[in-house]
């Protein structure tokens, strides 16, 4: 593949979605901005937030003595303009090189108040969400970076997915935005990466969804972005069973048997480094891990349990297979912590660190015409 660098693509921003405005997504932002982080990525910051909202924040955290200087940003009020115009308006009026972020102001609908989930906003917190999602899918930016938002909050206010089921998170949500039949959902940090085979779905629905269809769509698109995303040209791969000993020859359960191996075979006969079914709890033994690059689990608390032991705080959520970037915090929207100190911006700044990389390697890969 022939490779061109393009300086208007390396410029693209970073869109970072601060999403629960009763959670800490604000603080880490400023946090960062004020260590000056955020100018430590040679590509403009855009923040999708409430500009009320961040400046009372600022306040508050300068009050409880976690700011010592407050952080400068330029604000712009997204509503009035087109995606097409909105790269050259902020790029003709960001000159100021000493602002640390660009806000693309999305008002609230109600009063925000730290650490008090009001649902009247959550219609807000989507609305960044598509907005992410537009301007990914448009190229006005480079990659999303989601902070956390409150499920729960958007279930409450009746927000649901495109295809009209309840909201579950940005994962299905910009799958489903994108038209994508399938992503995947994987969490990265120092000690290993795991990717799920399904994502946020009641434990007794995990079976049913243990498909050779969904096994074959996961491996590959896993092997596909640690190639595209990673650079790994040669990933090794781990699979976890779904059931205790990865079923014991079948008497503890038989999906491995009948539907996981059968899948993992194709691609071994392939030539893909990757397991058959294992037991998950050996698995996850550093004799095993040193040998890996991925992990494949079945299920959300069969992986990240794991993973986040090794590293909460440090940890990227990403997900692999949609048209665009898309790296996230670890964390949730930590309520307690909201305007008042204690939250960390390490996740925040590992998943910018994750993104930017990405966009990186993208620009790289862009084939000549
Ligand atoms: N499963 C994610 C985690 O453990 O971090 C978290 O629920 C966020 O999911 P979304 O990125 O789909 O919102």
């Amino acid at each position: 593949m022939k490779k061109k660098h393009n300086d208007s693509q390396e410029k693209r921003p970073l869109l970072l979605t601060t999403g629960e405005p009763a959670g800490i997504g604000m603080d880490v932002v400023l946090l960062l901005a004020a260590e000056n982080k955020l100018q430590d990525f040679l590509r403009p910051i855009w923040v999708t937030a409430d500009a009320n909202a961040m400046e009372k924040r600022a306040d508050a955290l300068i009050a409880a003595g976690v700011l010592k200087i407050c952080p400068t940003w330029q604000t712009f009020d997204i509503d009035d303009l087109k995606e097409e115009a909105l790269t050259k308006q902020i790029s003709q009026q960001s000159t100021d090189t000493d602002q640390a972020f660009v806000l693309l102001n999305i008002p609230c609908d109600a009063p925000v108040t730290s650490g008090q989930i009001n649902i009247d906003n959550s219609a807000m917190v989507a609305k960044q969400l598509e907005i992410a999602h537009k301007l990914a899918t448009n190229q006005t930016v480079a990659a999303i970076v989601t902070g956390p938002l409150q499920k729960s909050a958007l279930i409450d206010a009746g927000i649901k997915l495109p295809d009209g089921t309840m909201f579950s998170g940005h994962t299905e949500f910009f799958m489903q935005q994108s038209g994508c039949e399938k992503v995947v959902m994987m969490l990265a940090n120092q000690a290993m990466k795991v990717a799920l085979v399904t994502t946020h779905l009641p434990l007794k629905d995990i079976p049913a969804a243990i498909t050779a269809e969904n096994v074959r769509q996961t491996v590959q698109i896993v092997i596909d972005d640690l190639r595209e995303k990673f650079g790994l040209t040669q990933p090794r791969i781990l699979v976890c069973g779904l059931n205790p000993h990865a079923g014991e020859g079948g008497h503890l359960g038989s999906e491995e048997i009948e539907i996981i191996n059968p899948v993992l075979r194709e691609f071994i006969n392939a030539g893909v480094d990757i397991s058959e079914a294992m037991p998950a709890d050996t698995l996850f033994t550093s004799r095993h891990l040193a040998n890996c690059d991925t992990v494949i689990a079945m299920y959300h608390d069969q992986g990240l349990p794991v993973l986040k032991s090794h590293g909460f705080g440090d940890t990227v959520n990403l997900t692999l297979g949609l048209p665009y970037i898309r790296t996230s915090v670890d964390h949730g929207t930590a309520l307690d912590l909201a305007g008042r100190g204690g939250a960390s911006a390490t996740s925040l700044y590992q998943a910018l660190i994750m993104a930017n990389e990405m966009a990186d390697r993208s620009i790289v890969n862009i084939p000549l015409a």
